[in-house]
């Protein structure tokens, strides 16, 4: 990890989402008129929607366009005024800077990301940009990956059972670990797939105390089974991480520059 900066605290108690809303605005303050922005997805990433709206609104940020990581971004950046460019055209225009929220953060900067469905299309955009700088509040920040919860993987509905036998695989023998297909409670099919913007299916896999060893390794054996499309884990693609703490101040994280 390289330098960290801190900056004072503002007066009175914030909530969960006001410190997310404190370390959204500052990653905002990084954009810079005619950049094409990648634009996250979760609870973090959409007051960085609104403030972007906000400001491209009063003029502040002309020739500002994003492209969105998920269906839902795409909705709420519409609704906001973001001019929205399809990850085809903005590879021309260069994505300069990525903004989005994590659901893991570790010592290293790696993420898991994708808790709310949205890691594949987010990996694309945010792995093509120049600079990636996550938001998160301090409660985001773990000693290892898969300490709070489930590392998601996106998979072909197509024999999807079959797969979820395979991704366990990789973790045989390892005290704690068990992994499920996520389900949601439709109201006509009752416990149905999860299905993301993509078509697919989304393996949870839950580990004891975290993801013990060589995590490039781990990815690399999950994007080799057939039917494995990506997985949450986000390894050296942070070059920025801005953590709202809980005491109000603010600590910006910095890696000199993307791994891949
Ligand atoms: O699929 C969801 C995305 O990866 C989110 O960036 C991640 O889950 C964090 O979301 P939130 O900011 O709502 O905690």
């Amino acid at each position: 990890m390289g330098s960290a900066a801190a900056s004072p605290p503002p007066s009175g108690k914030l909530s969960q989402d006001e410190l997310k809303r404190v370390a959204a605005h500052r990653a905002v303050e990084f954009v810079e008129p005619g950049m094409t922005l990648g634009l996250g997805t979760g609870s973090t990433a959409a007051h960085a929607l609104d403030h972007l709206g906000d400001l491209l609104r009063a003029g502040a940020l002309p020739g500002v366009a994003g492209v969105p990581t998920s269906l839902k971004t795409e909705l709420h950046a519409a609704r906001v005024g973001i001019p929205l460019l399809p990850l085809d055209a903005a590879s021309g225009a260069r994505i300069r800077l990525s903004i989005d929220g994590a659901d893991e953060v570790d010592p290293d900067l790696n993420l898991v990301k994708g808790r709310g469905g949205s890691l594949l299309r987010e990996k694309m955009i945010e792995g093509a940009g120049e600079r990636f700088v996550v938001i998160v509040d301090e409660s985001k920040l773990v000693p290892r990956l898969g300490c709070t919860g489930a590392v998601p993987v996106e998979v072909i509905p197509f024999g999807a059972p079959h797969t979820l036998g395979l991704i366990c695989k990789v973790f045989d023998g390892l005290p704690g670990f068990h992994a499920r297909l996520r389900t949601v409670v439709d109201a006509d099919l009752g416990s149905a797939p999860f299905v993301t913007d993509n078509g697919n299916y989304i393996v949870e896999m839950f580990f004891e105390d975290g993801i013990r060893g060589d995590l490039q390794d781990i990815s690399d054996r999950l994007l080799r089974i057939t039917g494995v499309v990506e997985h949450g884990m986000f390894l050296g693609m942070a070059t920025t991480v801005i953590v709202a703490n809980k005491d109000g101040t603010v600590t910006a994280l910095h890696r000199k520059s993307k791994l891949i």
